[in-house]
């Protein structure tokens, strides 16, 4: 169980948003979408404790969340590419990894027909392969919350359907947080959908009422549409 109580977070005198709540109660996916900047991934990092928020309170199953040592055991979040290490194969990453969820990796590995890709070095992976990776090291850990950042970008259609039914099986058990700009794949998989927009973040009631969840964005992001046509 999350609970999001009145957060803010600012970058010096940025504020990305403030006063934000939510709570989320059962294993479910439940998915951030809106416009680029707004502050999806820092919403992602602020609820993993990757980053210190400024006011408010976390709670997972009850704990105070203030750090990553606190949600050490609970939640497993590998942020982006960023956090890949180039002159390591894919392999050697998962040498990070413990003991036990050896037997877990090496059947994502197999999900993803990954065997031939974890023998080469990060540096010479395509925006996709890192994708995979992040997945697989995301997915071996058997712990109650998964956080991803983008999950879908960049994979190809067979491995994008991989990777939703991945979701589809784990969030029997787990709760998943993800973010994405991927809305006719999120309409699909997501049990709740959050619209972070103009600091607030609105939960789509009824997605069936909204044509798709595209239309309810732009909808919503009209008074920004700008459609002049470009002088090239
Ligand atoms: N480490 C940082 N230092 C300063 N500003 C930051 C930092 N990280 C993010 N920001 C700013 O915070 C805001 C939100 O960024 P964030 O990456 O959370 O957006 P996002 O909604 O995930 O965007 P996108 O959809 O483009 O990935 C942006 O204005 C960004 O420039």
């Amino acid at each position: 169980m999350i609970t999001v109580k009145n957060i803010k977070k600012s970058f010096k005198k940025q504020v990305v948003f403030s006063n934000l709540s939510l709570s989320i109660k059962k294993p479910s996916i439940a998915c951030f979408i809106g416009p680029n900047g707004i502050g999806k991934t820092t919403l992602l990092k602020v609820i993993s404790g990757i980053l210190h928020k400024d006011e408010g309170h976390i709670f997972i199953d009850e704990k105070e969340i203030f750090s990553t040592n606190d949600s050490f055991g609970k939640v497993s979040f590998f942020v982006n590419e960023s956090i890949l290490i180039e002159n390591l194969t894919g392999r050697e990453h998962l040498l990070l990894l413990l003991e036990s969820q050896k037997e877990r990796t090496e059947k994502l590995i197999n999900y993803f027909q990954a065997e031939e890709l974890m023998k080469k070095k990060v540096k010479s992976y395509s925006l996709g392969m890192r994708q995979i990776l992040l997945i697989i090291l995301t997915c071996s850990f058997d712990v109650p919350i998964l956080i991803f950042d983008e999950i879908l970008n960049g994979l190809d259609p067979k491995n994008r359907r991989k990777a939703m039914n991945l979701l589809m099986k784990l969030k029997k058990e787990k709760i998943i947080l993800l973010s994405s700009h991927q809305l006719t794949e999120i309409s699909e998989i997501a049990d709740d959908v959050y619209f972070l927009y103009d600091n607030t973040l609105e939960k789509v009631e009824d997605m069936s009422q909204a044509r798709s969840l595209e239309n309810l964005y732009l909808e919503k992001t009209m008074g920004e549409f700008d459609d002049t046509e470009i002088e090239i």
